[in-house]
């Protein structure tokens, strides 16, 4: 192993103290932030996520409600429960398990959430202030955790090569524009990009998102490179995750790597609590202001 391992910890711990003051300034004014979990069906990596999310906010005072569908739902009843959860206003932040189930349509679901309460990018809104590099709309959670991963490590981003393998909404494309906020030169590829391997070699720095275990193999790396891995793989033999690229390969090759799991997940999670908390802080200074201006008319 000569490359550095890039983990997550030390960053999810910087984030989480940054965090603590603010959630005790809520506590005082009686504000306990909320999130609420929406879920359809039984996807590993859900589950994986949904139980990890819990514990870190549970543990920095952030409550956590679930609400589970089953898979045979309609888009009818996805809409029906969620309503009934976006209209508390005890609810801060509201975010759906992704991807659904094929059969039920995720694009309109995300035009009926409250983009204030869209703590993970669902809502067009949101999708348009990143694409505007606009800070008041919140990107989603794994593509904020990558950028939070590359800053805690100082690995510099202006004018660096940097290649986003995947176009997904939840982190390949969101990730790329937020790339391009931070001045790096951006190529995104995807299932027909014609020379994948080649692509990824020349980059500085790459961020795999594909969702295929060790699909970036020896061939895409070489010396100096920055490697992080988005991808969370259910390996039912070992009953564990893997990541897209292949790390024993990375770890003789690279400059430096994010392992899986450890890594990209463990970030998600912390920016998962910083997003609730600034949707709580909003909230109470919207309230706030609104009681002022009654007081004086
Ligand atoms: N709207 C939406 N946004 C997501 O970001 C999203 C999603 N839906 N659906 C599911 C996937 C998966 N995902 C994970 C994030 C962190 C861990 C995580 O914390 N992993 C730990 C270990 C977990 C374990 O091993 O149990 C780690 O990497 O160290 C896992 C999975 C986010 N996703």
């Amino acid at each position: 192993m000569t490359a550095q391992l890039l983990t997550g910890a030390p960053v999810a711990t910087s984030l989480s103290q940054e965090l603590t003051v603010r959630i005790e300034r809520l506590a005082s004014a009686g504000i306990t932030p909320q999130l609420a979990i929406v879920s359809v069906g039984e996807r590993s990596d859900d589950q994986a996520y949904e139980r990890s999310a819990r514990r870190r906010l549970e543990g920095l005072g952030i409550s956590c409600k679930s609400v589970h569908l089953p898979l045979s739902s309609n888009d009818a009843d996805l809409s029906r429960e969620v309503r009934a959860i976006k209209d508390d206003p005890s609810v801060h932040g509201l975010m759906v398990l992704r991807p659904l189930p094929a059969h039920l349509n995720e694009d309109r679901l995300g035009q009926e959430l409250w983009p204030a309460q869209d703590v993970d990018g669902m809502t067009p809104a949101s999708l348009a202030a990143v694409l505007r590099a606009d800070p008041s709309g919140f990107a989603p959670c794994t593509a904020a955790a990558v950028m939070e991963i590359l800053n805690y490590y100082k690995i510099s981003l202006s004018g660096a090569e940097v290649v986003v393998v995947g176009r997904s909404l939840v982190i390949g494309r969101p990730v790329a524009l937020l790339l391009l906020a931070a001045d790096a030169t951006v190529t995104i590829c995807h299932s027909k990009t014609a020379d994948l391997d080649a692509v990824c070699k020349r980059a500085d720095i790459v961020i795999a998102a594909v969702g295929k275990a060790g699909c970036i193999g020896r061939k895409a790396m070489r010396a100096g490179q920055v490697l992080i891995d988005v991808g969370m793989n259910w390996n039912p033999e070992t009953h564990s995750f893997v990541g897209d690229i292949d790390f024993e390969a990375a770890s003789s090759i690279v400059r430096a790597v994010t392992p899986v799991p450890k890594g990209v997940g463990s970030v998600t999670t912390a920016v998962l609590a910083k997003h609730v908390v600034e949707a709580a802080e909003r909230r109470a200074a919207a309230v706030h202001a609104a009681e002022h201006s009654a007081a004086r008319s």
